[in-house]
């Protein structure tokens, strides 16, 4: 977008560091006092971004003494724009391209309304930004309750497609012109005679493509050979949506033997592959959503690398967040060929709103993300070290206290210091 920084109209560039800049061959040059972007986010998201930025900021002059340091740059989406620029203005064009042009950012979450009013400013960052992969690593912290017998087991990383699906908001409302004329189109030229109600129906359209199924799988392959881990497993409905979600498991498969050379095992569909780094066997399934859900709460030990559609995954990360302590602490990255931009797993939780009350480590742990994203893997280090060591005190939020025996409840700006203190 290359918009020149002169001309922001609310953005103030911070007088000191410099952009993160993308080479060539798709590799990151990092500055050592790079400027990163930032949405506070509504609701809870004035609670947590703070204490996120006092746990980085701590993490990057302990690992680097004072050689590195993150220039912080508030950028406007949400509730906030509004109040900044007009009533109307939700997501700022100068809100994209500082986050284009910046390359990593963070984001807080943003409020997005049931049935009617503005449709998903989280989508349409990732939409208009082209953030195809939704990355969402889902762990255990040792002294975290959980609901699970073994926790330990529940060590997966989530590829959640991001452009496509129901999720892209193709819909029309009941009643409206639109609605009516697809229904219409659809029964009289497609010969569709199974809409049950066709004159009180609101309707959605579902695109899933080649393009997008591959590109998101390859990221899929490529974390599982990169990180050496045992296999990669598709995730769809495609028994019920054949040629969307069906295709997707097909073109997942396809893809890993084009271009990762995998072999049909025991006769496939199932496929096996050689890790070209390590030599080690990986390999490539898939399961049936419903299915899946369940699996992933028997049986977790078998399942590692997932890829899957949009909507499913949205289901699957909160699902595996409950099994390791709650979306409180699910962090999460979504991330195109040259844009990574970092958010929680969760929402806004309202009710907690400006109460200083739940859980940061979400966040924390996505800028976790960033910092290693970013090559910055000492202090990416230290923010997991400041983690656990807290948790391991007891020393937690609302969240984890409530199931916890014996620990000591902390405000969220006080977790964020605590892990600060625990480096
Ligand atoms: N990427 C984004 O920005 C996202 C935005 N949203 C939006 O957020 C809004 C609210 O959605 P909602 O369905 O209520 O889901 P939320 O994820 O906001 O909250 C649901 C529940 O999860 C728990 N929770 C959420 N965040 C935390 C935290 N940081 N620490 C501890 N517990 C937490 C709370 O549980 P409990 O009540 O048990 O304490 C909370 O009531 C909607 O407008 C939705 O569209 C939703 C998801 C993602
Ligand atoms: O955009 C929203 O409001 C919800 C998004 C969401 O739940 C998610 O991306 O996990
Ligand atoms: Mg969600």
């Amino acid at each position: 977008m290359g918009a020149n920084h002169a001309d922001y109209q609310h953005i103030v560039v911070p007088e000191g560091g410099s952009r993160i800049t993308v080479n060539a061959d798709k590799t990151l040059n990092v500055p050592h006092e790079p400027i990163i972007p930032y949405i506070e986010g509504d609701g809870t998201g004035t609670d947590i971004t703070p204490a996120m930025k006092i746990a980085v900021d701590a993490a990057v002059a302990k690992a680097y003494g004072g050689e590195r340091k993150i220039h912080w740059m508030e950028v406007y989406a949400g509730e906030k724009a509004t109040g900044i620029y007009d009533a109307d203005t939700w997501l700022p064009e100068e809100t994209l391209s500082a986050v284009e042009d910046y390359v990593v950012s963070i984001k807080g979450p943003l409020t997005t309304p049931v049935s009617g009013g503005i449709r998903s400013l989280n989508v349409a960052l990732r939409q208009k930004l082209d953030l195809y992969v939704c990355q969402r690593p889902v762990r255990w912290f040792k002294g975290v309750p959980s609901p699970m017998k073994k926790p330990a087991d529940v060590d997966m990383v989530i590829f959640r497609e991001n452009s496509e699906d129901i999720y892209a908001g193709v819909e029309w409302q009941a009643g409206s012109a639109e609605a009516d004329k697809l229904i219409k189109f659809l029964r009289e030229e497609m010969g569709v005679t199974n809409i049950r109600f066709p004159e009180q129906c609101g309707i959605g359209v579902k695109p899933v493509s080649e393009e997008g199924t591959k590109r998101l799988v390859r990221q899929a392959i490529q974390y599982t050979i990169d990180n050496d881990r045992d296999s990669m497993t598709l995730v769809h409905k495609g028994n019920i949506m054949k040629f969307t979600e069906g295709s997707f498991k097909n073109w997942g498969y396809e893809l890993a033997a084009e271009e990762f050379g995998a072999e049909p095992l025991d006769g496939g569909p199932w496929m096996t592959m050689k890790n070209p780094k390590t030599g080690k066997d990986i390999v490539i399934k898939d399961v049936i959503a419903d299915a899946m859900l369940q699996q992933i709460l028997l049986r977790p030990a078998e399942y590692d690398v997932i890829a899957t559609l949009n909507l499913n995954g949205d289901y699957i990360s909160d699902a595996l967040a409950a099994e390791v302590g709650g979306i409180g602490i699910a962090p999460g990255a979504n991330i195109s060929d040259s844009v990574a931009m970092f958010e929680a797993t969760h929402g806004t939780a309202p009710k907690y709103a400006g109460q200083d009350k739940v859980n940061p480590g979400s966040l924390i742990l996505s800028a976790e993300m960033m910092l290693r994203y970013m090559g910055w893997t000492e202090a990416a280090e230290l923010v997991i070290k400041g983690m656990e060591k807290a948790i391991a005190k007891g020393e937690v939020t609302y969240d984890f206290h409530r199931q916890m025996d014996n620990a000591v409840l902390l405000k969220c700006s006080e977790f964020g210091q605590a892990v600060a203190d625990n480096m």
